[in-house]
């Protein structure tokens, strides 16, 4: 009896999850799910964002029941108040682990802490204050380097080429102390290893089916024999990502060695390196030499941090300054009141304190805007460590009419955080929620928006997530954003081209030229600002 009472609760919590509204199936075996993984599925993901309410039910393979949450309350619930059930599934920690080594994203609980406790500090304000002159020393060069193009007769200028060679700099020098990348002007190189990390997040989404399982592959025989397996495999983008890694990681340990000769060699020897010693690398070495015993982390962890890091920093912003000024060309009126407002500060010379250059108020609608309604991350999944229930801000009406104020969530349910839904939802920023209108910022926010306790640890947004995960660079990323269009505003002019853009779903979303090409680019056609 007791194994048929179980047998009912588990039955009837699958009800519930059956009764929840979401877009319909025409597979049992497939399920509709991949759909939302898929590097077309921005219709799709806005359908479920918009259509279903702030929990909505996708169909997993045979019948098993995916939900889509962008309800505040049940978001903060997953990510604050109840952080420790609501954890990543088994199969995202080893898929990081495989990719990265032992970092950020493949450790929970406690370790995972430890690893934040070493990494916080260097991504403070006041460190960021440190950092602002080696972004612009860094932001100038490029500068140079897109204005000999443009002065060349060049004006069709691929933006995401140099949005991610300035991003894999800043990361290097900012990050890492280590400068991956000259920016001299006459030189033409796409950089080997920024490519290497482009390919990485479009690569991923193509191996999602064996990143669903890494946690069962991961423990298939010995090391060794997984490798041979995965050589001789025949899927092109599974070999991709392999060599992806094999130089990520290479990489990464040949910077670590560097950065400890110099540390060893005493402080003058780092002061003459890239970054002086201020860059993110050398102050965690030393932070974590200073610790104590059990705060300690071994030299694989430090070295799959940079890993992580490297990767982490890169794509996301740049394809989010490549967002930006796509945006900004198709409104010009609003690039040109930008561009007014960063001459008059001054801030695309340098001439310009952290604090200043963070307070320039339509700088940062357009900043914050576009991370509303384009948040770059949209794939995030969270599984219940046991049988949970999610309370809503509002009720939901079921299939069958009933209606629910929460929603029982048996152990191991997938949960996809609703970023966008959240971003855009319209009972929280109105009618209008679609639209990008950075001047939304420039006014209080409606109070439905400020009391609605949405976990995001930025603005009220959940882009850059929230709780004990969410993105511990953000704030690196904001001034990388504020430098790069301050400089680049007030020297250049950005209008489309006759090219058709593409933005498609990846780990984080990125533009083509047009729905087929697999490069990701972004052709603006670039001018010089004359004053
Ligand atoms: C527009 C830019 C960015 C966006 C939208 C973004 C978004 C995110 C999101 C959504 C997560 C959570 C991922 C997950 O739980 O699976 C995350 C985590 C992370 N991000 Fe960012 N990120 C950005 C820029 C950066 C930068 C510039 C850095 C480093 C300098 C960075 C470093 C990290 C790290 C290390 C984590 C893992 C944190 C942890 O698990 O404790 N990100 N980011």
């Amino acid at each position: 009896t007791w194994l048929m009472r179980m047998q009912s609760s588990q039955r009837s919590t699958y009800r519930t999850l059956g009764n929840i509204p979401g877009p319909s199936s025409h597979s049992w075996l497939k399920g509709n799910f991949m759909k939302f993984f898929d590097r077309h599925g921005e219709i799709f993901q806005q359908d479920v964002a918009l259509n279903y309410g702030p929990i909505v039910r996708l169909e997993g393979r045979c019948g098993r029941k995916i939900l889509y949450v962008s309800d505040p309350k049940a978001l903060h619930t997953m990510l604050i108040k109840e952080e420790n059930v609501y954890e990543a599934t088994d199969a995202f920690f080893a898929s990081r682990r495989l990719i990265f080594g032992e970092c950020l994203l493949a450790t929970a609980g406690e370790h995972h802490r430890r690893q934040r406790k070493i990494l916080n500090p260097v991504f403070s304000v006041s460190h960021m204050r440190h950092m602002l002159p080696i972004f612009y020393n860094v932001i100038f060069k490029l500068r140079e380097v897109v204005r000999t193009k443009v002065e060349a007769g060049k004006s069709n200028i691929d933006v995401l080429e140099w949005t991610g060679r300035a991003a894999l700099e800043l990361i290097g020098q900012g990050g890492l102390g280590y400068s991956f990348d000259p920016l001299a002007a006459d030189t033409e190189t796409r950089n080997e290893y920024g490519d290497a990390l482009k390919a990485l997040n479009a690569n991923l989404m193509q191996v999602e089916i064996f990143i669903r399982y890494a946690d069962v592959l991961i423990e298939l025989g010995p090391r060794r024999f997984r490798r041979f397996v995965t050589d001789i495999f025949p899927h092109p983008h599974l070999q991709r990502v392999k060599d992806v890694i094999d130089t990520m990681d290479e990489k990464s340990r040949a910077i670590f060695r560097e950065k400890e000769t110099a540390l060893e060699n005493g402080d003058k020897a780092v002061l003459h390196q890239v970054g002086e010693g201020k860059d993110i690398m050398s102050v965690f070495i030393k932070a974590n030499n200073a610790a104590s015993e059990q705060d300690r982390l071994p030299e694989n962890e430090l070295i799959a941090q940079m890993s992580l890091l490297l990767s982490a920093a890169t794509d996301t912003t740049s394809n989010t300054l490549s967002r930006i000024l796509y945006l900004l060309a198709e409104h010009r009126e609003l690039q040109s009141k930008l561009r007014e407002e960063i001459l008059e500060s001054d801030a695309g010379s340098g001439n310009i304190s952290y604090d200043e250059l963070n307070k320039l108020p339509l700088l940062d609608a357009v900043c914050r805007e576009t991370l509303r309604r384009y948040p770059p991350v949209t794939n995030l999944v969270r599984a219940p460590r046991k049988d949970s229930v999610l309370p809503l801000s509002e009720p939901i009406c079921g299939v069958d009419g009933t209606m629910m104020k929460e929603v029982a969530i048996p152990k191991g349910t997938e949960l996809l955080i609703g970023t966008f839904g959240c971003n855009v939802n319209k009972a929280l920023w109105g009618e209008d929620s679609l639209e990008w209108k950075p001047e939304r910022w420039l006014s209080p926010l409606p109070r439905a928006v400020t009391e609605a306790s949405i976990p995001g640890v930025y603005s009220n947004l959940m882009s850059f997530m929230g709780g004990k995960r969410a993105c511990i660079g953000f704030k690196f990323s904001e001034m990388e954003m504020k430098v790069v269009l301050s400089v680049m505003l007030s020297n250049f002019t950005f209008e489309l081209t006759d090219k058709p853009i593409e933005w498609n779903i990846g780990v984080v979303w990125y533009p083509t030229i047009g729905r087929h090409s697999d490069l990701p680019q972004l052709l603006l056609k670039v001018g010089l600002y004359k004053a």
